[in-house]
């Protein structure tokens, strides 16, 4: 169940690397435009590779080989001037690429900072400073690397789009060759970075052991040297120091296999184009100009192409794999959707002969309950303090589970339920509601990590539950709620109720959850959940709450009775009394 008051653990049934790919990949969604401007301006930056195989076989074939220089020359001029223009691509692609990696670094500090502040806050420890320090760390080091990485895999993927291209134009043949035996360096980079990601993920495991054996003994370091302990810290420290550097030469030592994918990616086709150059140009397949072309192609274009892959690319890019894997187990990553959209399952809510107590001693709360509230049914819940409203909503929701008969969410036993699954279709509000430092956008999307919203549908729901005044005091919806503690408890209501109005959920249990609004806000509020698709339950604070429903519980201390208003007139005294009082 989806608690709306607050970041949730962590998934964790996600795979590691899809974990890891959902720190940036909101980011990279949010960031469209910036990436495409990169990639127009990369495709200027390509133009150099693209036209040098072209202009160099020109300047050999018509000029310096048909007794025209000048021609040679003016080629040569025209291949320093497409320099010139790709030097300007490269330059423009500078500010798109500051948007994404900016972007990126700031949500994983935010992840990894609210991280660290959650787990001080639930537990009683310290706050785990030293581990904040090194996730922030790790934070700066995905920023550097994800920047260069983006440079060099554009760079790359233009690099060799282009010379494939210009061989294909020039020398198919050559580019046959040069196709094939990319492919084959494909297939051993592969290989290679599987082995080095394993490796790298060693090593920083090793690296993190470092720290943690090194910041235990600082820590008690007085108590080591009281008890005379410090050859065993020594050793216990130098265990670890020796593991990471094991770790590390492991890692290094897949070096030597880069060189092998330029070696069969690069210098391979450019000697078999020396090779061919005879029968090329004897068969007429191709110019002297041509194959020097070519040669230039495979020279200029693709080996600087090959290596900036291979070493920033599968690096770089391992690296920062494996880096936002485990920066992905220190914070939480919002859960991708568990066995389709939360909004598809059947939201009928069952209780077949529940009984609940608080302890092995007390009295029940609920005693033998059945109950079914059908898909889309309003149920609302009402019955004096103490009579297990909360308890029931609780039970519903699939929070607490019964001592004794079963509850069904969608025909299916809560039990059986996935637990993530449920949290994302089942949302219980109640009366505390949690908002959070961060945007009103932030807040009122947090349980819709994987669709965020528009700027439509959100100023939308802010008009639904009246909250555009709030919304333009803070500033707008990107305004930054900076101390949520004083705002109302009714506007941090209300934006809790809009956060659950926008979550996937199909079935709203309102638990209260209206308890500081005025009646008006509190019908509006009531309203917008009626009309939205799914079922809501809701433990009535008021009576004129209760009265929006077609049909109500009462739940007294032992009893409970169901009916529309009209058969719980007959059958309830408490809602007759409490009825009868409203309407005097
Ligand atoms: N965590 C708990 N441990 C032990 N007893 C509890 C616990 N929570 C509730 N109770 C007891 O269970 C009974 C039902 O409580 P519950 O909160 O469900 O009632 P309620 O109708 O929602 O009351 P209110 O309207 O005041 O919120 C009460 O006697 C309460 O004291």
């Amino acid at each position: 169940m989806t608690s709306p008051h607050g970041p949730e653990p962590k998934y964790s049934r996600d795979s590691h690397r899809s974990r890891g790919w959902a720190l940036i990949r909101p980011v990279l969604t949010a960031e469209r435009g910036a990436l495409g401007a990169m990639m127009a301006w990369s495709l200027l930056e390509a133009v150099p590779v693209l036209l040098s195989g072209r202009l160099m076989a020109f300047a050999l074939d018509r000029g310096f080989l048909a007794d025209s220089p000048g021609i040679g020359l003016v080629c040569l001029g025209a291949y320093a001037a497409t320099l010139l223009l790709g030097a300007v691509g490269a330059r423009q692609v500078m500010n798109p690429l500051a948007c994404v990696v900016e972007s990126i670094r700031d949500r994983l500090v935010r992840l990894v900072v609210f991280a660290g502040l959650r787990r001080a806050a639930q537990s009683d420890a310290a706050a785990d400073v030293a581990a904040v320090a090194r996730t922030t760390r790790q934070t700066e080091a995905v920023r550097q690397m994800a920047a260069g990485l983006l440079m060099t895999a554009r760079t790359v993927v233009f690099s060799v789009a282009a010379v494939v291209f210009g061989l294909l134009t020039l020398a198919p043949e050559v580019a046959l060759v040069t196709s094939v035996a990319l492919a084959a360096s494909g297939v051993l980079l592969l290989r290679l970075s599987r082995l080095l990601r394993h490796r790298y993920a060693t090593s920083l495991a090793a690296e993190e052991h470092v720290a943690g054996e090194a910041g235990q003994v600082l820590r008690g370091l007085r108590d080591v040297r009281a008890c005379g302990a410090t050859r065993t810290a020594e050793r216990q420290v130098g265990k670890a120091v020796d593991a990471q550097a094991a770790a590390s030469i492991a890692v290094g030592r897949l070096g030597a296999g880069r060189l092998g994918v330029i070696a069969l990616g690069a210098r391979l086709p450019l000697v078999a184009t020396l090779l061919m150059a005879p029968w090329l140009v004897r068969s007429g397949a191709a110019s002297p100009g041509e194959v020097l072309g070519a040669a230039t192609y495979l020279v200029t274009g693709l080996e600087p192409a090959l290596r900036s892959m291979v070493h920033t690319v599968a690096n770089v890019g391992l690296h920062l794999g494996v880096l936002l894997i485990r920066l992905a187990d220190h914070v939480d990553v919002p859960p991708a959707p568990a066995g389709g959209k939360a909004k598809a399952i059947h939201a009928e809510l069952e209780l077949q002969d529940v009984t609940f107590a608080y302890g092995p001693y007390s009295p029940p709360v609920v005693d033998r309950l059945s109950l079914s509230i059908a898909e889309g049914e309003h149920l609302s819940v009402m019955g004096p303090s103490g009579a297990g409203k909360s308890t029931l909503a609780a039970l519903l929701a699939g929070l607490d589970r019964p001592d004794c008969g079963e509850v069904r969410i969608g025909g299916r036993r809560v039990s059986e339920l996935d637990p993530t699954w449920l949290r994302r279709a089942v949302v219980l509000v109640p009366q505390e509601s949690y908002v959070f430092t961060g945007t009103v956008r932030e807040n009122l999307a947090y349980l819709r990590a994987e669709s965020a919203p528009e700027d439509r549908e959100l100023d939308g729901v802010i008009a639904l539950f009246g909250l555009g005044e709030l919304v333009g005091r803070l500033g707008g919806r990107d305004a930054v709620i900076e101390r949520p503690g004083a705002l109302s408890e009714g506007e941090r209501q209300l934006l809790v109720l809009a956060r659950v109005y926008l979550s996937t959920a199909s079935v709203v249990i309102l638990d209260e959850a209206t308890c500081h609004l005025d009646p008006v806000a509190e019908a509006r509020a009531e309203q917008a959940f009626v009309a939205r698709p799914g079922t809501l339950v809701v433990v009535a604070h008021r009576i004129s709450s209760v009265l929006r429903a077609p049909r109500v519980l009462v739940v007294e201390s032992g009893t409970v009775t169901e009916g529309s208003h009209q058969e719980l007139r007959q059958q309830s005294a408490l809602y007759a009394d409490l009825i009868g009082m409203n309407a005097e």
